[in-house]
């Protein structure tokens, strides 16, 4: 509230007001290559084609000079086709005139695609950086850029993160940013380790310490000292085993099954899992001193379906060394619509496996249709409520066809129509490479 007694120096304080949201499009392929560029609605539109998106031409040249026109009314994206010779498409559905959409994702224009955001501000400056093994597009590289000044401070580090959205390659950055860059780095999937051999394949053994154990052994953790001990899956790590671990991170020594000193180590260490750890604390599966003691820096990786942006890099990627059919729009646009659960493991194996087959059969281009029907989709099993009613068949290719004949093109009308979800229809679309220019 103001008071009469405010002066001309208090209202100089008052924080500006915060600055509006600034809708815009990134353009994230064009002309069969990747491209990073967010452009902002200019006065909320922006006419698209050959010769522009954000001041700077586009390397297509199934763009028309002037394409499409996207803008922004309220809560509403408005896009009109001006008359393109190859086609504006939204979701995959082609736009003729202009039409209202709420909630678009992917824009395609020729051999172009665009994402719609909401906010282009947190991208300005940022940008894709392909290295030999790694692509570091602005989600990535926020990640790695926390990573380094907790190598740097001697901190602890959890990275959580769906299994292949790329835990062990910000470890491994870990690894590189800090002092023990020189020193080895050790892995260890904590999943993987009986837990009744655990202790001492971690801890390392002398000799007589159990039957069988006719010399002394080195444990992961002495093969990690002046270097780097990274635990993938930690969540599943018995409590044996994390009551000596959460000792080893207090006294920075390691006592080996069957000796009687402990030896001092300089390990850093590193975890990752895929699971809430708090949630573990929280349900007494894993104590909480040593999450404390593991976690004292924390970065999450988020599932590529929140990094748009980097798949059709990240595709460019997985192709670079072998013989490929060129990238069509259609198929990276196919990839962009698939939620991943696999991340960036599957679908790098899947771009592989469709450039294999694309090459054997003598394929040009890459398209929608030779992207596999069920890869980047969930593997659960059908929920309750589709088990509890019987799933219409599969309509056959020509019922497919008629029936988007008869409704124009109009993929939700034709899915409402066959008694099917409108992703299911794009499914047997791109299978049958219907509807793509
Ligand atoms: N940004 C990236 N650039 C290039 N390759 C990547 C990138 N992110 C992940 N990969 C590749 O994807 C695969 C999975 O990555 P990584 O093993 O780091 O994931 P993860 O999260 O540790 O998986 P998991 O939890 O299943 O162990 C690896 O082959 C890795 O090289």
């Amino acid at each position: 509230m103001r008071t009469g007694l405010e002066t001309q120096e208090d209202s100089q304080l008052e924080p500006a007001a915060p600055e509006p949201p600034r809708p815009g499009l990134v353009f994230v392929f064009s002309g069969g290559a990747p491209l990073f560029r967010p452009v902002p609605l200019t006065q909320g539109r922006q006419v698209l084609g050959r010769e522009g998106a954000g001041e700077l031409p586009l390397p297509d040249e199934r763009l028309s000079r002037q394409h499409a026109e996207v803008c922004r009314e309220g809560a509403h994206w408005h896009v009109e086709d001006l008359g393109s010779r190859n086609g504006t498409f939204v979701d995959g559905e082609q736009v003729t005139g202009r039409r209202a959409f709420t909630n678009p994702r992917v824009l395609r224009l020729g051999n172009t695609l665009a994402l719609f955001r909401d906010d282009v501000r947190p991208l300005a400056g940022a940008d894709v950086i392909c290295g030999p093994d790694v692509v570091r597009g602005p989600t990535f590289h926020a990640v790695l850029e926390q990573v380094a000044p907790a190598a740097l401070a001697g901190e602890t580090l959890l990275i959580t993160g769906e299994s292949g959205t790329g835990k062990e390659l910000a470890a491994r950055a870990y690894h590189q940013s800090g002092p023990n860059a020189r020193g080895r780095f050790v892995a260890i999937n904590c999943a993987a380790v009986p837990a009744s051999v655990a202790e001492r394949l971690l801890f390392g053994s002398r000799r007589g310490a159990y039957s069988g154990a006719e010399a002394d052994a080195e444990g992961y953790v002495q093969a990690a000292d002046r270097g780097v001990l990274f635990l993938d899956e930690v969540a599943e790590l018995s409590a044996e085993v994390q009551a000596k671990l959460l000792r080893m991170l207090e006294t920075r020594e390691v006592l080996a099954l069957g000796a009687s000193r402990a030896q001092p180590v300089d390990v850093r260490v590193c975890s990752a899992t895929h699971r809430d750890l708090r949630a573990a604390v929280a349900a007494g599966q894993f104590r909480a001193d040593l999450y404390h003691r593991l976690a004292q820096a924390r970065v999450r990786l988020p599932p590529l379906r929140e990094r748009l942006e980097e798949v059709p890099w990240l595709l460019a990627h997985a192709l670079r060394d072998v013989p490929t059919p060129a990238l069509h729009a259609t198929f990276v646009e196919a990839c962009l619509f698939r939620p991943w659960p696999g991340n960036v493991r599957e679908l790098l194996g899947e771009a592989r496996r469709a450039a294999r087959e694309g090459t054997a059969s003598g394929t040009r281009s890459l398209r929608a249709e030779h992207l596999d029907a069920e890869a980047g989709l969930p593997l659960e099993g059908p929920t309750e409520a589709a088990a509890a009613s019987p799933a219409p068949a599969a309509p056959d290719r020509a019922t497919l066809e008629a029936t988007l004949a008869a409704h124009g093109g109009n993929v939700s009308a034709a899915a409402r129509a066959l008694g099917l979800h409108r992703t299911q229809v794009y499914r047997l679309m791109q299978r049958w490479g219907l509807g793509t220019p």
